[in-house]
């Protein structure tokens, strides 16, 4: 009697014993591919443990296809057009396949981030890192912006990897972060967000770092991280592979020790390069006193306006008041300011756009100098002299970046020439002289003299870069090269559109000012002898400023009260007003009332009425004659 099956149809042979489920057939697939990929692993080992690393086995390595290098790093190169290595790049990476500690320096834009982050991928492949194992490598950059840029290089380089990448640069959210920052394989941090995370977050476990690297180690170094650097180190294992690189580079040895490197590996592609800087940088110096800078500035950007520039200014406030100018003067090219005051966001945006335009000016401090990659700058403009050679090697960085070709001109007051150029001549930088056609020079003091007459913000701004530019050269530790003997003061203040020099205070604190030398004391004063009734809101109104403190004024003004008193009135707000120190940060609203009130005080009754209605007018003819005052010396001068 036929069973059920037969009722159903016809019954299926029972499988023969060689035919695998299908999940036992996948489950083969991906033991083969494992030990495939194990193998190719071990063929990468063997082919590192033979890598010549003499100058003559580096030789014939060119391309990075000739480096035992993964798939996946080789690939995602590919896609991001990278061929042909550079020569620290081809000095450094095979070195660090190897495992040994590196203390790498090469020229500005010779290609550095790729050589530390090309061995960093290979490690991690290598040990077969995946999220479980969590953090595997660490690069730490003094700057938010240099971090970001890495990040991006990271980015590209590692598409075709499995590991997450994070980047720890303060200014986010940190809870946002912490709820990350467990599963990172890969880091990119500045010194005090990671150090606030090592402390802070109980996630992130330093344990199994296999390698660290420090982009642009000197600066690193420098004093303000040393400390937070200090406390990182103390917190990472031990036994791991050190990266160090900068396009300035020291050798000190008890540096060395601070930065945790086992017998480094020291690679200078450009040691006996002849000249410091990149082959297509053509580098010029321009001799021009402090008070020509801003019309100097201002005729070359009129005769570039295809150019993309770069201007090197000393401090924010400078940063700020040539932006303001340039907007207000309007050369005929889109123009920027970047400085480090100025919000995260707002940064990354300002860079974002420079990088992406073809034409534009941006004025920025040194937190644009190094390690910055914006594509094509064919100027950089120095127009304040930088502290040392490193800083000039950095800022004139930013453009010839990566075998392109680009200038840079630095601008020297004839007291500063000297003494900077022996210093540059002395690691081999060589400049030519350069000089501006004074048929192109044109002078903007005037309009500058009418926009501090008109606006109190811009007469502002006009004082502090006066004031932070003299105290910046009196702070430079090279005397050398930056003094303030025979500093024009009255001149340079006249450029900036000031009728007279706002009164510097060169000491740090009483004790300082006390014993400022006799050149520079006078300097503070000549503002006082000079603008004794003239204006004395130049010498009063620059009082809040970070790293400024106001000299005390000679004569203690009345306040609000003792006026009052005086009257045998009431404290009213307009009596408030007047006895303001500051002037200049009353509302526009005050501004209006007061200078309606001004003139209602010295015009006869009969003229108040039209006055008082007219306020705008009153200002204008107030305006009109502070800037007459101001007008001619400026010309004087010019
Ligand atoms: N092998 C390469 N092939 C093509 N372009 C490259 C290669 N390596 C680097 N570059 C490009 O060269 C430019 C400079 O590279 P990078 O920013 O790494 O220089 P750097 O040496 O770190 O400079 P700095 O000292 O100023 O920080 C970048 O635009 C980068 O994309």
């Amino acid at each position: 009697m036929p069973g059920p099956a037969a009722r159903l149809g016809k019954r299926r042979a029972p499988p023969s014993k060689k035919e695998k489920p299908a999940w036992a057939a996948q489950r083969a697939k991906h033991v083969s591919k494992k030990r495939a990929r194990e193998q190719t692993r071990e063929t990468i080992r063997a082919r590192i443990a033979e890598l010549e690393t003499s100058p003559a086995g580096l030789a014939g390595l060119s391309d990075f296809d000739t480096l035992p290098l993964s798939a996946p790093t080789l690939n995602s190169l590919r896609a991001a057009d990278y061929a042909t290595m550079t020569e620290i790049q081809r000095a450094a990476i095979p070195v660090a396949l190897k495992g040994r500690d590196i203390l790498g320096a090469a020229k500005t834009g010779s290609g550095k981030t790729l050589a530390f982050l090309v061995p960093l991928l290979e490690k991690l492949w290598r040990e077969k890192w995946s999220a479980m194992d969590g953090l595997g490598a660490l690069v730490i950059s003094p700057t938010r912006e240099l971090a970001v840029q890495i990040f991006n290089v990271l980015c590209k380089a590692g598409r075709e990897h499995d590991f997450s990448a994070g980047l720890l640069i303060g200014g986010k959210d940190l809870r946002h972060e912490q709820e990350r920052l467990g599963t990172m394989n890969i880091v990119v941090a500045t010194p005090g967000r990671l150090l606030q995370h090592i402390d802070q977050t109980p996630d992130f476990n330093v344990d199994n770092l296999q390698m660290l690297v420090l982009d642009e180690a000197d600066r690193i170094l420098d004093a303000g991280f040393a400390k937070t650097l200090a406390a990182i180190l103390k917190a990472l294992p031990k036994k791991r592979q050190t990266l160090l690189f900068s396009a300035t580079q020291t050798k000190s040895v008890r540096d060395l020790a601070r930065m945790g490197l086992t017998d480094p590996e020291y690679i200078a592609v450009h040691e006996k390069a002849v000249t410091a800087t990149p082959e297509g940088l053509t580098q010029y110096y321009l001799e021009a006193e402090v008070d020509k800078k801003i019309d100097f500035l201002y005729s070359f950007l009129r005769s570039h306006l295809n150019a993309k520039t770069l201007v090197f200014v000393t401090s924010a406030k400078q940063a700020r008041f040539v932006f303001e100018t340039m907007r207000r003067m309007r050369p005929g090219i889109i123009v920027a300011s970047l400085y480090g005051s100025q919000s995260q966001d707002k940064r990354l945006e300002i860079q974002r756009e420079f990088a992406e335009r073809k034409a534009m000016c941006l004025i920025a401090t040194d937190v644009a100098a190094r390690g910055l990659d914006f594509p094509a700058v064919d100027w950089v403009i120095q127009l304040d002299c930088p502290e040392g050679h490193e800083t000039y090697l950095h800022r004139v960085g930013r453009t010839a970046r990566y075998n392109r070709k680009g200038s840079a001109i630095l601008v020297l007051r004839p007291s500063e020439k000297p003494a900077m150029l022996a210093l540059l001549e002395q690691h081999q930088v060589q400049l030519s002289p350069i000089q501006v056609n004074p048929n192109k020079m044109a002078s903007i003091t005037p309009s500058m003299a009418g926009f501090c007459a008109q606006s109190p913000e811009y007469k502002h701004l006009a004082q502090k870069a006066f004031i932070n530019y003299v105290r910046s050269i009196h702070f430079q530790s090279n005397k050398k090269v930056f003094t303030l003997a025979k500093f024009p003061a009255t001149s340079f203040a006249m450029s900036l559109g000031l009728l007279v020099p706002p009164r510097v205070m060169l000491g740090r604190n009483r004790h300082d000012l006390k014993n400022q030398s006799f050149e520079l004391a006078k300097l503070a004063n000549a503002a006082d002898d000079s603008d004794s009734d003239a204006s004395h809101a130049d010498s009063d109104s620059d009082v809040d400023d970070d790293n400024f403190t106001q000299m005390p004024t000679k004569k203690r003004k009345l306040s609000a009260k003792d006026a009052a008193k005086a009257d045998g009135g009431v404290v009213t707000r307009m009596d408030r007003m007047f006895s303001r120190q500051n002037q200049l940060i009353l509302t526009e609203g005050f501004d209006r009332l007061r200078d309606a009130t001004v003139l209602e005080r010295s015009l006869p009754a009969s003229a108040t009425a039209t006055t008082t209605a007219a306020p705008g007018a009153a200002r204008e003819a107030a305006g009109e004659a502070d800037q007459k005052g101001r007008l001619d010396p400026a010309k004087d001068a010019l």
